[in-house]
């Protein structure tokens, strides 16, 4: 008699997964030019102020204010202009009342100064050989300055440990001077493709078989998440050989992932590989379309998620699954997907116990974000996955859903992501 499945509700099976989830404290140290897309392993603290002297936000010159005091259209005030300095460079010599400094945007203030005046508020001459400037109206003490530590000061906390580095962080990173920093260890996840039908990439179709499209869409997604893949390669339908390679493979790697062979056919060989490993099966069977077959087992300290050979399953299986292991590996404390709303653009009107996972194409209209599927909406699809911007959740239930609801969406390919977006969605089955 075929074994019974009883499925659990999403957030429990995730929530089961998460109970597994580890904190690598292991970093290791990267160039700069190295550090993008990577997750810091330490807190980034500003070690200076910035700027980090008093500077010029404008081309123009520094004076006293107090010079400019009664400067006015009737009765302009002229100024002895003693030097010239562009960004880089410091004045010389002290500036006395009555001088200004030709001064360029991120030059240093001179430290007498207190003042900024525009070139284009300046009127400018040479006599004798002395350059002058008159201005015709009065600029206060701090007019026009940009102050030494305005934008951060010294000691500020920045960016947390755990936070994946954007361009913005790199420019962080340079600006306190990391030439190298501190990033997370990069978890090595394993992959196999189980199946006697498929066919590498490079090889002609023949009768029966498929290529294997499950392996590349996985490496591209295990690059996503930040995690390292290595390619264990395809498995036959034949149980000593995939025992056997999946033993070896799995002391290996921190996660292994197979595809295929998850459910209750003849060939499908996981839950026996699973069975003679002896592994902590956490659960086989989910509430939830596709995927519903996903199985996760834990054998000493490897993670085993054999997702479903079913492409749009197998996609849909790693983002809920994998995907936040591999960020909470690496520090994150928001390892899910984002969660956002969305307008449904289509009727689901057939109820479905499941709740549904629909690839889904994101539009901006106006002000509200649309959700439409993104194509042949089965388990097995390929096709809608490559414009899948994120998953349209339709929690299971005894109701259908209708064009124009309001809907959850998790965000595919952002690199936020949510604490914990099941919440809301506990009416799930
Ligand atoms: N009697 C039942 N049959 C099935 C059930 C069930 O509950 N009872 N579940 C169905 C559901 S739901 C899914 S999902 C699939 C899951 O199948 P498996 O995970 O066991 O995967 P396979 O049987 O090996 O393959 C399924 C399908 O996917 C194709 N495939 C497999 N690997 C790849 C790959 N690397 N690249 C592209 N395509 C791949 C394979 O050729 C099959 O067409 O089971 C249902 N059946
Ligand atoms: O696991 Mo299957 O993908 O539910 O359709
Ligand atoms: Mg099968």
């Amino acid at each position: 008699m075929l074994e019974k499945r009883t499925p659990i509700p999403v957030s429990q099976a995730v929530e089961k997964v998460m109970k597994a989830a580890t904190h690598s404290h292991s970093s290791e140290q990267v160039h700069i030019t190295k550090a993008y897309r990577r997750i810091l392993a330490e807190d980034l603290l500003a070690k200076h102020p910035v700027p980090p002297f008093d500077r010029t936000p404008y081309d123009g010159f520094a004076i006293h204010s107090d010079d400019s005091q009664n400067a006015s259209r009737e009765n302009p005030v002229t100024l002895r202009v003693i030097e010239t300095i562009g960004a880089g460079s410091v004045c010389e010599q002290p500036v006395q009342r009555g001088e200004a400094v030709r001064i360029m945007t991120g030059a240093m203030l001179p430290p007498e100064c207190d003042a900024i005046v525009m070139l284009e508020l300046a009127d400018t001459f040479t006599e004798a050989d002395e350059d002058y400037m008159t201005i015709k109206r009065h600029f206060p003490s701090g007019h026009n300055l940009s102050y030494k530590g305005e934008d951060v000061s010294e000691g500020t906390m920045l960016i947390e440990k755990g936070t994946i580095i954007n361009p913005g962080t790199v420019a962080l990173l340079a600006t306190f001077g990391y030439e190298y920093v501190s990033v997370t260890i990069k978890p090595t996840i394993g992959v196999f493709a189980t199946g006697s039908e498929l066919l590498e990439v490079e090889d002609e179709l023949e009768p029966g078989k498929i290529r294997n499209s499950n392996t590349q869409m996985l490496l591209a997604q295990i690059e996503r998440a930040g995690a390292e893949a290595v390619y264990f390669g395809k498995l036959p339908d034949e149980f000593e050989s995939c025992y056997s390679q999946i033993k070896e493979a799995a002391v290996k790697v921190d996660i292994l992932i197979t595809t295929g062979g998850v459910s209750v056919g003849d060939f499908d060989l996981l839950p026996e590989v699973y069975d003679k490993l002896n592994a902590d099966i956490l659960f086989n069977k989910i509430a939830m379309r596709p995927g519903s077959v996903t199985t996760v087992a834990t054998w000493n300290d490897t993670l085993m998620f054999g997702l479903s050979g079913n492409p749009s399953a197998c996609y849909v299986g790693f983002e809920v699954f994998v995907r936040p292991i591999i960020k909470t590996r690496m520090l994150s404390s928001t390892p899910h997907l984002s969660k956002a709303k969305a307008i449904l653009s289509e009727d689901f009107s057939k109820a479905n116990p499941f709740t549904r996972f629909v690839r889904g194409t994101l539009s901006y209209q106006g002000h509200h974000l649309h959700a439409a599927p993104s194509g042949f909406n089965k388990s097995n699809a390929v096709s809608s996955l490559a414009k899948t911007d994120v998953f349209i959740v339709l929690p299971g239930g005894t109701r259908g859903y209708t064009k124009g609801d309001l809907v959850d969406i998790l965000i595919l390919d952002t690199e936020e992501g949510s604490e914990w977006p099941w919440e809301s969605l506990s009416s799930s089955k």
